[in-house]
């Protein structure tokens, strides 16, 4: 007998816009962003999205981000669709927030919100928990709109609606520094703790491989494969939230420690990478950086840049981001012209694979470069030639090993990043100029 009063509780009507600032440097579609967005939105489990659209915004209102028409015109539909949470896909002042909520009668959540609140969502360990709620502290006393949903619901409730007031945030002012300082300090012990941890791991001599990359890119299910585990690999955007690390044996015999972690998306809260410094250094510290992408992805190329963007904003140096292997997931994807373009792509560029987790297609040849990177590191030197060593210099511009050159004194010299394999291959066959010079 089915038990009426046992059903799925109501979901949130959603609605998500993407405001299109119709910047000159924008990098993506609004179409690809807009998509991504509702992604986020799914990937809490509470809502339920009802109607999606990109809103051309040629000149943003300070009061409003929206014009005076659009604001008026996206009312009714909100009041028609019965829609109680409008996501912006971008970043809206206090100011703003305040105005929309009123002029719509909805609660509104900006990106950053939308990834605070999934974030918070997915925390399991006590160090992800005290990260999240470091980063959304962080954030509300950037804004002082009101508390976060995400601390709400805490205090029971779904809390999207509602909130403390205005002259209770300044009261709560004090008490808010108090919390973080609080929650910096316990931080603080944890990763003390698990630094004890690392120095233990230490001792044990295996590299560290470890999967980075956008969110979806499918590291979870390249981890789960590569190491018969069992980790949570879903269709939804930060299924993984905390690391995880496996042993593998390589064909050579070789054991690693493989780390699956937190994906990377565009615009990500400068107060989460703060928050989760700690566990994404200790996996950016790891002997060699597997860049997982999802190369069917239209918007590929895009995603890549920002994952690149933020190991660069880690303080991972220019010299291990280029020596990360690239990792090219779901080929299945693709159709045949695809899947051959990006195998011959990948085969032109030293220490790129074009793979399928779900299929395992060149699997055995990712194992087998990752044997080998750890085995031939990759240094960066200068190599000075002169100017008439045009034909060594182009063997190594073939090669894309030069980084940047230079001339002076009637010499060149190119800073070059190789490996100790490609470094003795150079000396061997351009001997002679190199001698005479
Ligand atoms: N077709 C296809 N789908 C794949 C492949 N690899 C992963 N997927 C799918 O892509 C989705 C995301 O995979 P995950 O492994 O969870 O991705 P992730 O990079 O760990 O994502 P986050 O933990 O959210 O950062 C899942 O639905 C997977 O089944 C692949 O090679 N081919
Ligand atoms: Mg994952």
């Amino acid at each position: 007998m089915s038990k009426p009063f046992e059903t799925e509780v109501a979901k949130t009507r959603t609605a998500v816009l993407h405001p299109d600032l119709r910047r000159a440097d924008q990098r993506r579609a609004p179409e690809y962003a807009l998509a991504e967005a509702v992604s986020l939105a799914h990937a809490l489990p509470e809502l339920e999205v009802v109607g999606e659209q990109v809103v051309p915004v040629p000149r943003p209102r300070p009061g409003y981000l929206f014009g005076p028409g659009k604001t008026d015109e996206l009312a009714d539909w909100i009041a028609a669709e019965q829609i109680a949470l409008v996501i912006i896909d971008g970043p809206v002042t206090p100011v703003q927030q305040r105005n929309l909520e009123k002029a719509w009668k909805t609660k509104i959540l900006d990106r950053t919100g939308l990834i605070l609140e999934i974030f918070a969502d997915r925390a399991q360990t006590r160090e992800g928990v005290l990260q999240v709620d470091l980063a959304a502290l962080s954030y509300q006393k950037t804004r002082l709109v009101r508390s976060w949903t995400h601390l709400e619901r805490q205090r029971g409730g779904l809390g999207f609606v509602g909130g403390p007031g205005e002259t209770q945030i300044e009261a709560d002012r004090r008490a808010l520094d108090e919390r973080i300082n609080q929650i910096r300090r316990a931080l603080e012990k944890v990763v003390k703790t698990r630094g004890l941890h690392r120095q233990a791991r230490a001792k044990v001599p295996y590299p560290i491989v470890a999967l980075v990359g956008y969110t979806n890119a499918g590291k979870s299910t390249l981890f789960n494969r590569l190491t018969g585990a069992d980790v949570m690999a879903k269709d939804m955007l930060f299924a993984t939230l905390d690391p995880t690390m496996r042993q593998v044996e390589l064909p050579s015999g070789q054991t690693v420690i493989l780390s699956d972690t937190v994906g990377f998306i565009s615009d990500l809260p400068t107060q989460l990478v703060a928050a989760f410094r700690a566990t994404l250094e200790e996996v950016l510290d790891a002997d060699l950086i597997l860049h997982v992408r999802d190369i069917a992805h239209p918007d590929s190329a895009v995603q890549a840049q920002d994952v690149r963007d933020i190991l660069e904003s880690l303080g991972v140096a220019e010299e291990r981001r280029n020596a990360m292997i690239e990792v090219w997931n779901k080929v299945d994807l693709l159709d045949e012209d695809g899947l051959s373009a990006a195998e011959r792509a990948a085969d032109r560029h030293a220490r790129h694979l074009a793979i399928s987790a779900t299929t395992g297609r060149n699997l055995p040849e990712l194992l087998n470069e990752i044997d080998a990177a750890l085995r031939d590191p990759v240094s960066t030197e200068v190599v000075d030639l002169p100017l008439s060593a045009g034909e060594a210099a182009a063997w190594l511009h073939a090669r894309k090993l030069v980084k940047s050159s230079d001339v002076s004194d009637l010499r060149l010299q190119l800073t070059v990043e190789w490996s100790r394999k490609q470094k003795a291959q150079f000396y061997k066959l351009h001997r002679d100029i190199i001698a005479v010079s």
